[in-house]
C-alpha cells in the first residue's frame, strides 16, 4: 500500500489556545479512517487544517497528499460538512456541478447521473435546498464532493444532522459508494457504531490539545453491513476498547 496522506507534527493555535499540539497520522490509499473523540477535543480543527480551511498563521507542521504539500483548499481534497454547505440559490444538480464548473472542467454527465441514482436524488435534481429533507441535502453534499473524484475525502460529522433511521440508511449508501469506487477517506464522528461500521481503521483523539490516544485497525473486514458488523464476534470487544480510549483521552485533557 502507498500512503495517500502523511501528516507530521501538526500544531494549530488560535490566539493563545493550542488546539492541536504535534499530531501525526498516515492514511493508506483507499483506506477509510474514522476519527472519534469527545466534544471539543479538536477533531474538526484537524480536518479543517487538512482541508486548507485554517489561516496559515494558525497552523504549522507537514501535511502531504501523495507527496505534495497540502496548504490551501484544492481540488484533490473534497470536504462534506455537518450543516451541508449547499448554495440555497442553486438546484441539487447545480450544487453537485459547482466544483466542476468553477474549475472549467468538462461536465461528467454519466458520473453525475450515477451519483444522482445512487444517492436517490434523480427526482430532486431540479429542486432547491429549501425543498429538501436533511437527508436529501446531505446526499447532495456527498454527491458534490464525490463528483470530482477527489484523492482525499474529508467528512465532518456528515450524518449528525439527520434522523436516526436516515442516518443508518445513509451509512449504508456511503459504504456502498466507497466500496464500489475505492477512495481514501477521513470521517469525523461522535458515534462509535458509525465509526465501526464505516471504517478500516479508527483513531481516538484525546484533548484539547488534540492527540492520538488509540489507533486501531478494525478486525471486521469489508464488505461491512449493519447486520454483519453487529453480529461480528469482535464487535463488542472493539467497542469497549474505543470507549476506554475515549475515557482515557478525556481524563488526560
Ligand atoms: N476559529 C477558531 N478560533 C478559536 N477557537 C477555535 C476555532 N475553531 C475551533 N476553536 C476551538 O478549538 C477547540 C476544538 O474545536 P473543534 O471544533 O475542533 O472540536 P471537535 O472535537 O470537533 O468538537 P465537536 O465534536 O463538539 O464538534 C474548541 O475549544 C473550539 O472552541
Amino acid at each position: 500500500m502507498t500512503q495517500t496522506l502523511c501528516v507530521e507534527d501538526v500544531h494549530v493555535t488560535f490566539k493563545n489556545a493550542t488546539i492541536i499540539d504535534g499530531m501525526s497520522l498516515t492514511v493508506d490509499d483507499d483506506e477509510f479512517v474514522s476519527i472519534v473523540g469527545t466534544s471539543g477535543c479538536g477533531k474538526t480543527t484537524f480536518l479543517r487544517a487538512l482541508g486548507g480551511l485554517l489561516p496559515l498563521s494558525s497552523r504549522i507542521g507537514r501535511a502531504e497528499l501523495h507527496g505534495e504539500p497540502l496548504r490551501t483548499p484544492e481540488p484533490r481534497v473534497a470536504m462534506v460538512f455537518q450543516h451541508f454547505g449547499l448554495f440555497p440559490w442553486k438546484t441539487v444538480e447545480e450544487n453537485i456541478l459547482y466544483g466542476v464548473r468553477v474549475q472549467h472542467r468538462q461536465e461528467p454527465t454519466e458520473r453525475v447521473q450515477r451519483l444522482l441514482d445512487v444517492m436517490h436524488l434523480d427526482d430532486a435534481r431540479r429542486k432547491y435546498p429549501r425543498q429538501l429533507s436533511g437527508g436529501m441535502k446531505q446526499r447532495t453534499g456527498i454527491a458534490r464532493a464525490l463528483v470530482l473524484e477527489p484523492e482525499l475525502l474529508l467528512l465532518d460529522e456528515p450524518l449528525s444532522a439527520v434522523d436516526a433511521i436516515t442516518r443508518e440508511v445513509m451509512q449504508q449508501e456511503v459504504i456502498h459508494l466507497i466500496e464500489s469506487e475505492p477512495r481514501t477517506a477521513l470521517l469525523v464522528t461522535h458515534d462509535l457504531d458509525e465509526a465501526i461500521i464505516m471504517s478500516d481503521r479508527i483513531v481516538v483523539l484525546g484533548g484539547p490539545p488534540a492527540h492520538v490516544v488509540l489507533d486501531v485497525r478494525s478486525p471486521i473486514d469489508r464488505p461491512r453491513t449493519l447486520e454483519s458488523v453487529r453480529s461480528h464476534p469482535d464487535y463488542l470487544t472493539l467497542r469497549k476498547e474505543l470507549w476506554s480510549a475515549l475515557e482515557a483521552g478525556r481524563a488526560a485533557a
